[in-house]
């Protein structure tokens, strides 16, 4: 008989966490636990709390109840703890005169890399992040996402077990975005925990092994994403109508009768449905009756985003 996988110990394990601001409670005990070479997405809409539950995982914060533990320390009284954590902010945080390779120098310097192990180290980090070849090139003269990669590089020369990226891909545009995703995959192959805190639910869909969403301050949902959006949406089938421009106010309320809901892209209108294509023909066909000849109709499986509006609307019910 094969014995079960044992899993690897986490790297990261917070428990109820609890933090006020004043008599706000901004985090009202929260958990969150990764493993070694485990990509987590940290979703949530402004101020639901995920850049205070990350201070409190950098140990920058101390939690008023519950507890934080980076490789079975407290990061907030253990600075050896903190060792094990890379952190890329969202603003690319290098000197913009400085080459790639002397950025990434002065991160591992500031970061207790022992001189000797210093080239080596560096070299590994642009390596891993694909910078190499621009190395001697100071950072100003690089794309958006080359500087964004040299972000990653700085944060993982000390090779930390916890590596947390807060909005990589804002201001990325597609290619780049796919060679950020790239980088942290090769990372998660390495064993890193990776924890992204994103509104790119796009991103969250296509790397994350787990997705939580957090949403005043508690966490409402967490899990596979994929199961997730089977569990919420069964065989539903999300329908995307592509309507020309100019749409007036009637146009608006025959859409909003047909169950229809506007998305953030202008003149693009969703609702879920089970009927799937027949019932998109049928949707059509009411369209035309309407005036309202669609430029395009599209069916497809419902994803994180339709199952972040759906936790939203939860909240509003
Ligand atoms: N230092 C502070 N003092 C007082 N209130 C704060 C402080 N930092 C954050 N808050 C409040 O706590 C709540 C949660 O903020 P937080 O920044 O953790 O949310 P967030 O989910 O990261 O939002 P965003 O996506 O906008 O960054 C917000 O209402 C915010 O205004």
């Amino acid at each position: 008989m094969n014995p079960e996988p044992v899993l690897a110990a986490p790297i990261l394990v917070a428990e109820g966490v609890v933090r006020s601001y004043g008599d706000r409670r901004v985090l009202k005990g929260v958990d969150l636990s990764l493993r070694p070479g485990e990509i987590y997405a940290l979703l949530g809409h402004n101020g639901a709390g995920k850049t205070t539950l990350v201070r409190a995982i950098c140990g920058r914060l101390r939690p008023d109840a519950g507890s934080v533990l980076l490789n079975g320390a407290d990061p907030a009284r253990v600075p050896a703890a903190r060792a094990g954590l890379g952190l890329v902010p969202q603003e690319i945080a290098l000197y913009a005169n400085l080459s790639v390779r002397e950025n990434i120098e002065t991160f591992a310097t500031l970061a207790g890399v022992p001189r000797g192990k210093v080239p080596a180290a560096v070299r590994r980090a642009m390596e891993l992040t694909r910078t190499l070849d621009r190395a001697d090139a100071p950072v100003r003269t690089l794309s958006g996402g080359f500087q964004r990669r040299a972000n990653i590089a700085a944060a993982i020369v000390h090779q930390p077990t916890l590596l947390i990226l807060d909005e990589p891909t804002v201001g990325v545009d597609i290619d780049a975005r796919e060679a950020v995703d790239a980088v942290i995959r090769d990372l998660r192959g390495l064993g890193v925990a990776v924890l992204i805190v994103t509104h790119d639910l796009d991103q969250a869909g296509a790397l994350a092994d787990r997705v939580g969403f957090l949403r005043d301050g508690s966490m409402v949902l967490e899990g596979e994403p994929r199961a997730l959006v089977a569990e919420a949406f069964g065989d539903q089938m999300e329908i995307l109508v592509h309507l020309a421009d100019g749409l007036d106010m009637a146009g608006e309320i025959h859409l909003a009768a047909e169950g229809l809901e506007p998305t953030r892209r202008p003149g693009v209108w969703t609702r879920l449905d089970s009927g799937g294509y027949g019932a998109a023909g049928r949707l059509d066909a009411r369209l035309r009756q309407l005036g309202l000849t669609p430029r395009e109709i599209r069916v497809r499986q419902p994803s994180l985003a339709n199952l972040f509006s759906l936790v939203a609307e939860r909240k509003a019910a």
